[in-house]
């Protein structure tokens, strides 16, 4: 990588708060390569350039730590994971985290198992699953820390897929545009029935450009109702009001 390619990014992440060693760099970069790679077969991404990716992906990932804070040794679950952004990018910041990264599509997943055995990162599960099915289960219902899902559903679908999985008084984060206030409007009764409390709203912008971004938090303070989720499909079909 070049000398001031890397500059230009540490300067982007110092802006944030971030510093990454050469060692995490040099890992999110061999993940880069991977994921350029196979999106010229496999539809991963739209983006196609490196600093993009570093920009739009990476350091949008990050943005996450202005917005939260995640103890150590967290269990982490990244809903609708695509090929591992946002959780891969975190778990190569805070290799401490327990991560599990859920994503419905197989593919996806078979990409996101070659890439975690290539970088040699530990303690992370791929999940094949849809959230509706893994909310049913003893094994995840309940069990996490933190729920983060980036460019997934709307806020009121969302949270069914989310909160399901997220501990009473652990947290779950939606990465979002600029525009949040209808979604939240639209959300606010799935969030009470679901047993989360009233949403908190990180807002800034992304380093290196204007590009707004918020961080939607919803701390869950009951126990999610047992008949949630619904079944497969449900939540999108008729999303809770
Ligand atoms: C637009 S992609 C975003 C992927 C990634 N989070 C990112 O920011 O690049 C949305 C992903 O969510 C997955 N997804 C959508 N609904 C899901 C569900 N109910 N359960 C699990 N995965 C889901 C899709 O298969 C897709 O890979």
């Amino acid at each position: 990588m070049q000398v001031s390619f890397k500059e230009k990014i540490k300067e982007m992440l110092a802006e944030i708060g971030i510093n990454l060693t050469d060692r995490q760099v040099e890992t999110i970069k061999s993940y880069i390569d991977m994921l350029l790679e196979t999106n010229r077969e496999m539809n991963l991404t739209a983006i196609n350039e490196e600093g993009e990716i570093w920009r739009k992906h990476v350091i949008d990932s990050l943005l996450v730590f202005c917005a939260a804070e995640i103890s150590s040794g967290a269990r982490v679950i990244d809903v609708g994971s695509g090929a591992g952004i946002p959780g891969i990018i975190l778990k190569i910041y805070r290799p401490d985290l327990n991560l599990t990264l859920l994503e419905a599509q197989r593919k996806k997943i078979i990409f996101q198992e070659e890439a975690v055995a290539k970088l040699g990162l530990k303690n992370i599960k791929c999940l094949w699953s849809r959230a509706e099915e893994a909310g049913r289960l003893e094994e995840h219902r309940e069990k996490y820390d933190v729920a983060v899902a980036r460019a997934v559903a709307p806020l009121n679908i969302l949270v069914e897929y989310c909160l399901p999985l997220v501990k009473v008084g652990g947290l779950m984060i939606a990465y979002k545009g600029p525009s949040v206030d209808e979604e939240l409007k639209a959300a606010e009764k799935a969030i009470a029935i679901l047993g989360g409390d009233q949403p908190e709203v990180w807002r800034g912008h992304l380093p290196g450009g204007e590009e707004e971004r918020r961080l939607i938090k919803i701390k869950k303070s009951t126990k999610t109702p047992t008949n949630y989720p619904r079944r497969a499909g449900m939540p999108t079909r008729k999303p809770l009001k």
